[in-house]
């Protein structure tokens, strides 16, 4: 392999393997493959071991081209896993190598499925089981294939006998008799066979409703116990390894999910919020606000930072940016929304929060930040200052949003209620578009953060206008003059 994995961890390890080369997954593959072959190789010698114990369970006649079958199987695969890893560059032969390893697998597992008898257990673990695990390894479009093609010989095997073809198989098969112990079986058991082995085994095991060793070891010589014990030795260890490393890849793709999610949430350089995560954050908390509740947002804008920029350098810039953030997340309520909204601009939106509470934290803002030296070396220092525009949308006007939906959603039905001349005019510019969009009166309008966020820019626009380092609040501006209203409420 192309990586030492003698000194990482489990979960290390995982990772590493599925961000290895292609070439290095298929020979991994190849070594899987060669470990399951080598199993029921030792299976062959197992039985040839004890021949005079099997010898009416097995078809010995069978076992000895069975096993040098296996033998080739596995030299071939040993080969494979070899020549795979030197393949790294060469694309194209790789391709070919992959589908050569499908291609003799799947007719390998099929032909063991056929000899050693048809148990769902094996048929079902290496169908299902090794195209997955396939599928992790190598290239998806072969393992498809040789799935499509795995279940075609599957059918072909099952309906063969009725054709009259007489189907090697490894087991014999034909109850001679089910009642004495140890069973000998000879054909392929129907279920009441099967019952009359079961009680009889179950019987013998249980002399007196007590267990005995003696009957329990002479569970060996049963013929359904052997072949039980073959399927489940066939096919658990494979099921048990895929099991595992699907687990593998689910913890991996997991961390990889909450990996993008962060890298998408998150604004690299401040660790705030990202702007797209931050206005979701703020429409979540729109939603849940309570009747009685304000709804306060911030725009903060540092102050001439483009000087800061070309006086120190863009690093020195990055920096402030990064320290401003941290001033941020340390003065405000953990439950504050607070997302880097642009280059040098910042969103802070204090769900249940009143118009004067939130100027006077806007206002400790605005201190702490100016009061923050940033140090470029030791002998160069400088303050930043920043502006900050305010809007409250307060719980009255929430409510005439609310009515005013009502009343654009009764006009559409015959009857309506009489309204306020004033929260109609106010509130049906504002809730036009949800007209237009009919999700639920309860709900905001769609753009209602953006409507929220226009209102704070303005005030911070006039903070800049007014000499910058300062709070103006968007709904003082409103009360003195239209222009806010007219952003908030219009179009
Ligand atoms: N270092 C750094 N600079 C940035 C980043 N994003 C934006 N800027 C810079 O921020 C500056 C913003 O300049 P302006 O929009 O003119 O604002 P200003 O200089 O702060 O002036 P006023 O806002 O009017 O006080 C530009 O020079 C951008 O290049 C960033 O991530 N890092």
């Amino acid at each position: 392999m192309a990586i030492s994995i003698s000194h990482l961890g489990y979960k290390k390890l995982s990772r590493v393997i599925f961000e290895w080369q292609a070439a290095d997954r298929a020979s991994l593959l190849a070594l899987f493959v060669l470990m399951e072959v080598f199993s029921h190789w030792l299976w062959c010698l197992f039985v040839w071991w004890q021949r005079d114990v099997y010898v009416s369970s097995v078809d010995m006649d069978l076992l000895y081209p069975s096993w040098i079958g296996v033998t080739l199987t596995g030299i071939f695969f040993f080969w494979m896993a070899s020549r795979l890893s030197p393949l790294r560059k060469d694309g194209h032969s790789l391709h070919k190598w992959q589908a050569v390893l499908v291609a003799v697998y799947s007719i390998y597992i099929a032909v063991v499925i056929l000899v050693m008898g048809h148990s769902s257990l094996v048929s079902g673990v290496s169908l299902v089981g090794g195209a997955m695990l396939a599928m992790m390894l190598i290239r998806r479009r072969y393992v498809w294939k040789a799935f499509l093609g795995h279940i075609v010989l599957i059918v072909v095997f099952t309906v063969f006998p009725y054709f009259g073809f007489v189907l090697p198989t490894l087991r014999q098969t034909a109850v001679t008799n089910a009642n004495a112990f140890p069973v000998v079986t000879y054909t392929y058991m129907g279920y009441s066979a099967v019952t009359s082995v079961e009680s009889s085994i179950y019987n013998s095991i249980l002399q007196n409703s007590k267990l005995s060793w003696e009957t329990l070891s002479q569970l060996r010589f049963s013929s359904a116990f052997f072949w039980r014990a073959t399927h489940l030795y066939m096919a658990l260890p494979k099921a048990i390894f895929i099991i595992y490393t699907f687990r593998t890849l689910l913890l991996i793709l997991d961390a990889s999910k909450k990996e993008i999610l962060q890298h998408a949430n998150q604004d690299e350089l401040t660790q705030l919020q990202s702007r797209r995560y931050g206005l979701m954050q703020m429409k979540e908390a729109l939603i849940a606000i309570k009747d009685q509740q304000d709804f306060s947002v911030i725009l903060l804008d540092l102050d001439w930072f483009k000087e800061i920029n070309d006086k120190y350098g863009h690093e020195v810039g990055d920096r402030v940016l990064a320290e401003v953030a941290q001033t941020l997340l340390q003065s405000l309520a953990e439950e504050t929304i607070i997302s880097r909204y642009g280059g040098e601009e910042f969103l802070i939106v204090l769900p249940d929060t009143k118009h004067d509470s939130a100027m006077l934290i806007a206002e400790q803002i605005r201190l702490s930040i100016a009061n923050q030296i940033i140090n470029v070396e030791d002998d160069i220092t400088f303050n930043v200052t920043t502006s900050l525009g305010l809007y409250t949308l307060t719980h009255e006007e929430r409510n005439c949003i609310k009515q005013t939906q009502e009343i654009l959603a009764q006009q559409e039905a015959p009857h309506t209620t009489i309204q306020t001349k004033k929260a109609k005019s106010r509130a049906i510019k504002f809730t036009r578009d949800q007209v237009n969009h009919p999700a639920s009166i309860d709900q905001p309008p769609h753009d209602i953060c953006q409507r929220l966020i226009r209102a704070a820019d303005k005030a911070l626009y006039e903070a800049k206008g007014r000499g910058r380092n300062q709070v103006v609040s968007a709904n003082e501006m409103c009360d003195s003059e239209e222009g806010v209203a007219t952003s908030l409420y219009g179009t």
